[in-house]
C-alpha cells in the first residue's frame, strides 16, 4: 500500500523521503513512524541506494510528536506499546541520512532530525524541545542527543524553558552542519547526498559507524575500532579503485564492493 503521510522519490542513488501531513505541520503519528521505518528498512538493504534525505515542508520539518494521538494515552498504553520505540530503526540505519530542515523542528521533530547523521538547515529553521510546556519531557532521544550535540548548558536551557532556537543559534551550538537560504535547502541536501552516494558504500557506512562509535566508547577503544575498520577497507574493490584512480589521475568509479 502506498504511504499516506510520506512521499518517496528515488533520485539516482538517493532516496528522498518527505514527511507529508501538512494539515498537522507534519506531527509525527504512529502511521508516519511506520511508513518512515518501513521505507528505510526497504531501501536500507537496497544496493542501488547509497544515501537518504529526510525533509518536511517549508513551514515545518515536523512540529513534534502528534499531541492529539498522545493526549488520551495512559502509562500502561505507553509502556506496553513501547511508544516511539520504532523510531530507533531510523537511528540504527547503516547508510547515511541527511535531515533537510525548514521551519519548525520541535520536540519529536528536533529529535527526528538528530537521529539523522547531519542537519542542513534553511535560514527559517527553528529548533526546540517544548515538551516541558505539555507537562512531559523529551521521549525520542532529545535529552540525550541534544546534550551530546550542543552540550549541557544549551540542552538544559532548551529542555527546561521550552524556548526555540533559530538556525544561526543552532549552527553556532553545533546542532546544524550548515545553513542555506530556504529556497536552496532541498537542492543543497540532495547534492550532498548524491556526493556521498557516489563514494564507496562500504566506506561511507563504516565512516558513519566509526563516528557514531565515538559517542559510546573511550578514545582508546574508538581509535582501535576506527583502525580495524580502516584495515578492513583494504579488502574492498573500492579501495583498489579509489587509490588507483588517484595515482592514474582519473575519477574513481566505485562499485560499492
Ligand atoms: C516526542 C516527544 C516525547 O518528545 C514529545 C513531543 O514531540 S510533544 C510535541 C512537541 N511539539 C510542540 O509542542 C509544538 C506544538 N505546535 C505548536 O506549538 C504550533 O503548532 C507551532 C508553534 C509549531 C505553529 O503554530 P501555528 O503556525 O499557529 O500553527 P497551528 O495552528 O498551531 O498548527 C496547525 C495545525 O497543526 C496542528 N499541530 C501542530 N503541532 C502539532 C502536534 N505536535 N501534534 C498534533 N497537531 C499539531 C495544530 O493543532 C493545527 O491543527 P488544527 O488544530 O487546526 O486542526
Amino acid at each position: 500500500m502506498a504511504p499516506k503521510s510520506l512521499r518517496i522519490e528515488i533520485r539516482g542513488r538517493v532516496a528522498l523521503l518527505t514527511l507529508n501531513r501538512p494539515e498537522a505541520l507534519n506531527a509525527l503519528n504512529s502511521e508516519m513512524m511506520d511508513e518512515v521505518c518501513d521505507t528505510v528498512a526497504k531501501y536500507g538493504t537496497d544496493d542501488k541506494i547509497g544515501a537518504f534525505v529526510l525533509t518536511g515542508s517549508e513551514k515545518a520539518f515536523a512540529a513534534g510528536a502528534d499531541i492529539k494521538e498522545m493526549q488520551p494515552q495512559g502509562y500502561m498504553d505507553m509502556y506496553m506499546s513501547d511508544f516511539f520505540n520504532r523510531w530507533n530503526e531510523l537511528a540504527a540505519l547503516r547508510k547515511p541520512v541527511i535531515a533537510a530542515v525548514s521551519g519548525y523542528a520541535l520536540g519529536g521533530g528536533c529529535e527526528l532530525a538528530m537521529m539523522c547523521d547531519f542537519i542542513i538547515a534553511a535560514d527559517t529553521a527553528k529548533f526546540g524541545q517544548p515538551e516541558i510546556t505539555l507537562g512531559v519531557i523529551p521521549g525520542m532521544g532529545g535529552s540525550q542527543r541534544l546534550t551530546r550535540a550542543v552540550g549541557k548548558a544549551k540542552a538544559m536551557d532548551l529542555c527546561l524553558t521550552g524556548r526555540m532556537m533559530d538556525a544561526e543559534e543552532a549552527e553556532r551550538a553545533g546542532l546544524v552542519s550548515r545553513i542555506v537560504p530556504a529556497g536552496e535547502l532541498l537542492e543543497t541536501a540532495l547534492a550532498a547526498a548524491e556526493k556521498i552516494a557516489g563514494f564507496s558504500l562500504p566506506a561511507t557506512m563504516m565512516a558513519k559507524e566509526a563516528v557514531n562509535r565515538s559517542f559510546e566508547v573511550t578514545l582508546e577503544e574508538g581509535l582501535r575500532f576506527e583502525r580495524r575498520l580502516f584495515h578492513s577497507l583494504f579488502a574492498t574493490e573500492d579501495q583498489k579503485e579509489g587509490m588507483s584512480a588517484f595515482v592514474e589521475k582519473r575519477k574513481a568509479a566505485f562499485k560499492h564492493r
